[in-house]
């Protein structure tokens, strides 16, 4: 499939006439064709306004046809073929093994919310029959299930060129749920966003749905991302990027005259707890496994774990020693664009020129200059606390080891770091009475808490939570990988004495769908 530059608003393609984008090659920071023309305040006004005619009509589809044209884009994706991974490969400088998995991932997710949408349990549909004989009052009829909020703007990710981008996490969950979207590609991938775009778009058509089901728009951030986040048919978001980006939109979104949520996932450190019994049993083992965690897809990942809490002592000297070896072999890796590739060395020399930090390790040294080096530092728990910077994310292969005194030190530290998406523990028997005291501080913290694993690579499926408290993302309270996703684009509506011809299927006495309700609140299939 040619990549021709064009934005997808419904049906069409049409070329932005605003400032044009181009891809630059990750690996040699060449420029690549074609130019993609940005989208105007006009483009998003029309993008919106087909999401908008599209919703009654697609937040009714039948649950089949809404998982099958699910299942279609994932189909559509796989049939993009070879070209798909070579071009995300150039644009993002990922290897084709990371890229092949994530391209399974992107359509496990779309088919994975296909069955959610079959199942029928996220309508939460409820029933309380009317108690006309009730005293001192009677008990109207009331019947609730959950319907989606409206046309979702999608930001895409950089560092995940499938999976959080256009058919990403976002997009299908607010597609599961019965919202259409607008996609603001993410310039560092526009033409894997093309391709996968015209999968989704041919999937539309191919499905009789309404064209304004899908549109993606290329542009910046002030035109198209604060021009979609500001517009009144737009009513939630999902992003992942920066802090300054999720913030920025979040604050748009707020002052509109009809506020809508945000979901942003942001910065996140994900601290990992190494507790004694773990560490004098196999410190140079975790060590090792660490830094294959710290270095995967050259740290570009917001679960890396970029904070390391250990006690003082020849253990954690032994970590050290392991992953300091480690990272010897650990080669520079091409990073996702020259910016995030710059942020990266400018965070790193800030840590390296912290005179209360101390370099432990470096990965191997750069042989391009698209390149990032890993590097592992140092420092005491009493410095972290007299530098909030020091708990700043550097987005990249870079990693803080916290010498901490005592297990007191430990908690109090883990009580004053910012929401986290993940915390880990490393932990044997022995530690059980320490990591009861660590739980509930990290249950405040953190969305997911992880025992003797590793946080990079989360798992799609239904108690997946991939979120947590401000500022790794903006809402707590939902999850952006995983069945649960789709909470995040729907809100319940209460029907009160309506007649059995009005009500949805979903609320009628005799179950067309065959959905488990709960009524007079036992949970069955009736
Ligand atoms: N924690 C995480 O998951 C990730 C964090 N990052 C961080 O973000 C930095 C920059 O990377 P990007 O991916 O380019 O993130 P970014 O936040 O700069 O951009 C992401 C998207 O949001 C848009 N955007 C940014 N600021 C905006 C604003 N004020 N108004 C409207 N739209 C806006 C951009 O145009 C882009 O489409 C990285 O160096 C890293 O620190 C990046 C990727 C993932
Ligand atoms: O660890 C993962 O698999 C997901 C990471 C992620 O969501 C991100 O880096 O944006």
């Amino acid at each position: 499939m040619p990549i021709s530059g064009e934005m997808l608003i419904g049906a069409t393609a049409l070329r932005g006439t605003d400032k044009p984008i181009r891809a630059i090659e990750a690996a040699t920071g060449q420029p690549m064709e074609p130019a993609f023309g940005g989208g105007t305040a006009a483009d998003v006004d029309r993008a919106c306004s087909l999401a908008w005619a599209a919703f009654d009509t697609y937040r009714e589809t039948a649950p089949e046809a809404r998982a099958a044209f699910l299942e279609a884009c994932a189909q559509a994706i796989l049939d993009i073929g070879d070209e798909l991974i070579t071009r995300a490969m150039a644009e993002s400088g990922l290897p084709r093994g990371r890229l092949e998995g994530e391209r399974g991932r992107t359509v496990g997710q779309l088919r994975l919310f296909a069955g959610e949408v079959r199942d029928g349990s996220y309508l939460s549909a409820r029933i309380d029959p009317a108690l006309p004989a009730r005293a001192p009052l009677p008990r109207p009829d009331l019947r609730l299930r959950m319907i989606p909020l409206g046309p979702v703007a999608v930001f895409g990710a950089s560092n995940f060129p499938l999976a959080f981008s256009v058919a990403g996490g976002d997009t299908a969950s607010a597609l599961a749920a019965g919202c259409p979207v607008v996609v603001k590609a993410h310039s560092a991938h526009p033409g894997t966003s093309e391709l996968v775009g015209r999968a989704i778009q041919g999937a539309v058509k191919a499905a009789g749905l309404p064209e304004g089901v899908f549109s993606m728009l290329f542009g910046s951030g002030q035109v198209v991302g604060q021009g979609l986040v500001a517009d009144p048919r737009i009513k939630a978001v999902g992003f992942t990027g920066s802090r300054s980006g999720g913030t920025a939109l979040m604050k748009t979104a707020a002052a509109r005259p009809e506020p809508i949520p945000v979901y942003a996932e942001m910065s996140s450190i994900n601290p990992v707890f190494l507790l004694p019994k773990a560490m004098a049993s196999r410190a140079a083992a975790i060590g090792k496994g660490f830094v294959g965690s710290l270095t995967l897809g050259a740290g570009q990942f917001c679960t890396n774990p970029g904070l390391v809490l250990a006690l003082e002592g020849p253990d954690l000297d032994t970590f050290l020693a392991s992953a300091t070896e480690a990272l010897g072999g650990a080669p520079a890796q091409t990073m996702l664009t020259p910016g995030i590739l710059s942020a990266y060395q400018t965070g790193v020399s800030h840590l390296a020129g912290n005179n209360r930090v101390r370099k432990v390790a470096s990965g191997q040294l750069a042989t391009a200059g698209t390149q990032g080096e890993a590097a592992l530092f140092e420092t005491t728990a009493a410095h972290f606390m007299d530098d909030p910077a020091l708990a700043e994310e550097v987005f990249g292969a870079a990693s803080l080891v916290i010498r901490c005194p005592d297990v007191e030190t430990m908690l109090r530290l883990a009580e004053g770091l910012e929401g986290q998406l993940t915390a880990t523990i490393q932990m044997e028997e022995g530690d059980v009475e320490m990591a009861k005291k660590l739980l509930p501080v990290l249950e405040r913290r953190v969305g997911r808490i992880l025992v003797n694993g590793y946080p990079t690579g989360v798992e799609l499926s239904h108690a997946m939570v991939h979120g947590g408290p401000y500022p790794s993302t903006s809402d707590g309270r939902s999850t952006s990988v995983g069945t649960m996703a789709i909470t995040r684009f729907l809100r319940p509506v209460c029907y009160q004495d309506m007649p059995e011809a009005l009500l949805p299927a979903a609320l009628r006495n005799d179950n067309p769908m065959g959905l488990w309700r709960r009524v007079d609140g036992a949970l069955g299939q009736k």
